[in-house]
């Protein structure tokens, strides 16, 4: 997995029974700032990017192939061994109004370098049927996380937010609700020089901006209802700026961007998720200890933790997710939940490259 906040890769191995799955081994491979900055400037339209676009595609296969094979030697395991790789590839574009989404990537230079056979490009089928093709995670949360009493709410922090409704009864509804992290990433690397905010720290020593916060929840993003996914065209540091008068302290500015990042989601969760018994959070943001303590403040609801209590890894499990998807397409299962995505029907989701 690779995803929006464009930090690295996150390879899992993963073993899958009819009845349970585990997490077997992790690796994370860091981009270098080269590269991150090469990925941030493909969002836009630039001269000679379809050139540049396949040579980073390769570039992004061998480091996946590397994750990879990194992942065999510490468990001992051979490709053999391996029945798919799932990989998600980096979004550059995603605009299913206009009918695509573009996840850089190059499954065959993977499937050559690994002998492992690769399964991408998730969430095209289901833009062909209609859908926005993301929040694909939904369909896993759902089968890890749903409970037969407790109302559980999944909420992932990565570059963009998004989150699960996991009823008790009723359908499963998903949807993205809003910048993850990938404001706070941008503002603290151009004032504070560091890729993130560790902890939430550098936020919490500022004071949030009331007016300015205001401002930034009128995006109509906030107001569309739900089949709804977003990505870096709708967040992004220009849309910052034009609310900036250039006097704010750098760091208030930090601490309204993560509470935009809580109202957003718990203004997600109040309008959808009612009756809500228990939020779970996964993805980097919750790692950021200012960010879970405003959660916590900001929800009426007493139980906000990392999923890490359902016995998943909070860092671990959009990969996870993945591998799952990827299961399910080599099964011949579907993958997409339509109720979350709009798909006018489930879909198999993905290509297959095999060995
Ligand atoms: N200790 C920490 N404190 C604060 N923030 C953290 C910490 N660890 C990770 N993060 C944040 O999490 C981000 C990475 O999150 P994650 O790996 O879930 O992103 P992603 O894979 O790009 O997700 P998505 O595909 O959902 O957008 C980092 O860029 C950083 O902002
Ligand atoms: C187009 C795209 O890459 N979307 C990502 C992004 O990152 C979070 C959110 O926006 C979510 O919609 C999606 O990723 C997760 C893995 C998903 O599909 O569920």
């Amino acid at each position: 997995m690779s995803g929006t906040s464009l930090d690295g890769i996150d390879a899992v191995l993963v073993a899958f029974s009819d009845t349970a799955s585990h997490l077997i081994q992790s690796v994370y491979h860091p981009y270098p700032e080269e590269l991150r900055q090469q990925l941030l400037a493909l969002h836009t339209p630039s001269d000679n990017e379809l050139h540049t676009c396949a040579v980073v595609s390769s570039d992004l296969a061998r480091r996946y192939a590397s994750a990879v094979n990194e992942l065999l030697f510490k468990c001992s395991i051979s490709a053999k061994a391996v029945t798919a790789i799932g990989v998600h590839g980096q979004t550059i574009r995603h605009q299913p109004d206009a009918g695509y989404t573009i996840q850089l990537n190059n499954p065959s230079l993977l499937t050559e370098l690994t002998g492992i056979t690769s399964i991408a490009d998730f969430r095209s089928r289901d833009i062909a049927a209609g859908g926005q093709g993301a929040p694909l995670v939904p369909a896993f949360h759902a089968a890890m996380f749903q409970h037969p009493e407790r109302h559980r709410v999944i909420v992932n922090i990565g570059g963009i937010s998004n989150l699960t409704n996991l009823p008790l009864s009723g359908n499963t509804i998903g949807f993205d609700c809003g910048p993850g992290n990938l404001l706070m990433d941008a503002w603290c690397l151009k004032h504070a020089g560091h890729p993130y905010d560790k902890n939430g720290d550098w936020a919490k020593s500022g004071v949030v901006i009331s007016e300015l916060l205001q401002k930034l929840l009128s995006h109509s993003f906030f107001q569309q209802l739900p089949p709804k996914s977003a990505g870096r065209e709708n967040f992004n540091l220009p849309w910052l700026m034009q609310f900036l008068s250039g006097n704010e302290r750098p760091e208030d500015v930090q601490a309204t961007l993560l509470e935009l990042t809580v109202k957003s989601i718990a203004e997600a969760i109040s309008k959808h998720c009612s009756g809500a018994e228990e939020i779970y959070l996964c993805g980097g943001g919750a790692r950021n200890g200012t960010l879970l303590s405003s959660m916590q403040k900001t929800l009426s609801i007493q139980h906000v933790a990392p999923t890490d209590e359902l016995g998943v890894d909070a860092d671990w499990l959009e990969a996870f997710a993945f591998a799952w998807l990827a299961r399910q397409t080599s099964l011949g299962l579907a993958g997409n939940l339509p109720a979350v995505t709009g798909a006018k029907h489930p879909c198999i989701l993905g290509a297959i490259y095999p060995v």
